[in-house]
């Protein structure tokens, strides 16, 4: 079999708990290529959490400063980007991606995100008192803009992050010998 040209850049998108972050770290180390998560980056350069952000610049605050990062990150060679739920929201960031990498939307039931999500205070956007109504409008918002961006599509809500990850190696495989 003909060698398959490994992609040089890997963007996963999809909703809260999809499991980008997790799924990315084991899909890089496949592809032997860095790993890097934009709200893990943010908070690094911030020396902020993503709920200080929020608390401190509001949501808008916190799309500024993901769209800068995604603008820099799509541009750097070698890594797999995991983006946030709500990235796709910014034109530019849609833009960026579809342009510039393979980009894997990572679909997950509105069921799973909350059961991966209900015990963590990390997420801003899940903190009121009805989260499952909120991933359900979320996603209605979002699932159109995951799918126009993406160029592969992953069920992400059964199965481990390593076996998630070989899966869309095998996908990028099969995109790649189209
Ligand atoms: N395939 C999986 N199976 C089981 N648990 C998972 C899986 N992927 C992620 N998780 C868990 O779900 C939670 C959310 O995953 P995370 O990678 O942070 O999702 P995202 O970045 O898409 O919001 C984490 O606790 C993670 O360990
Ligand atoms: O869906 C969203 O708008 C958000 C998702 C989060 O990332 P994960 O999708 O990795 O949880 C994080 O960027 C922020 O809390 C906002
Ligand atoms: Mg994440």
């Amino acid at each position: 079999m003909a060698r398959w040209h490994k992609p040089h850049r890997v963007f996963l998108v999809g909703p809260m708990g999809a499991g980008k972050s997790t799924v990315g770290r084991e899909l890089a180390a496949l592809l032997g290529l860095e790993f890097v998560d934009a709200d893990t980056e943010i908070e690094r350069r911030t020396g902020a959490s993503i709920p200080w952000i929020f608390d401190l610049e509001g949501e808008s605050g916190f799309r500024a400063r993901e769209a800068a990062l995604i603008d820099e990150l799509s541009q750097r060679d070698g890594l797999v980007l995991a983006t946030g739920g709500g990235a796709i929201t910014t034109p530019a960031n849609r833009d960026a991606l579809g342009a510039r990498g393979v980009v894997v939307y990572l679909h997950a039931p509105v069921e799973v995100q909350l059961q991966r999500t209900r015990h963590d205070t990390s997420r801003p956007l899940l903190q009121g008192d009805d989260p499952r109504g909120r991933l359900e409008g979320l996603m209605g918002e979002r699932e159109p803009l995951y799918r126009e961006v993406a160029d592969i599509v992953v069920e992400a809500g059964q199965g481990r992050a390593r076996a998630l990850a070989k899966r869309i190696v095998r996908a990028l495989e099969g995109a790649a010998a189209e």
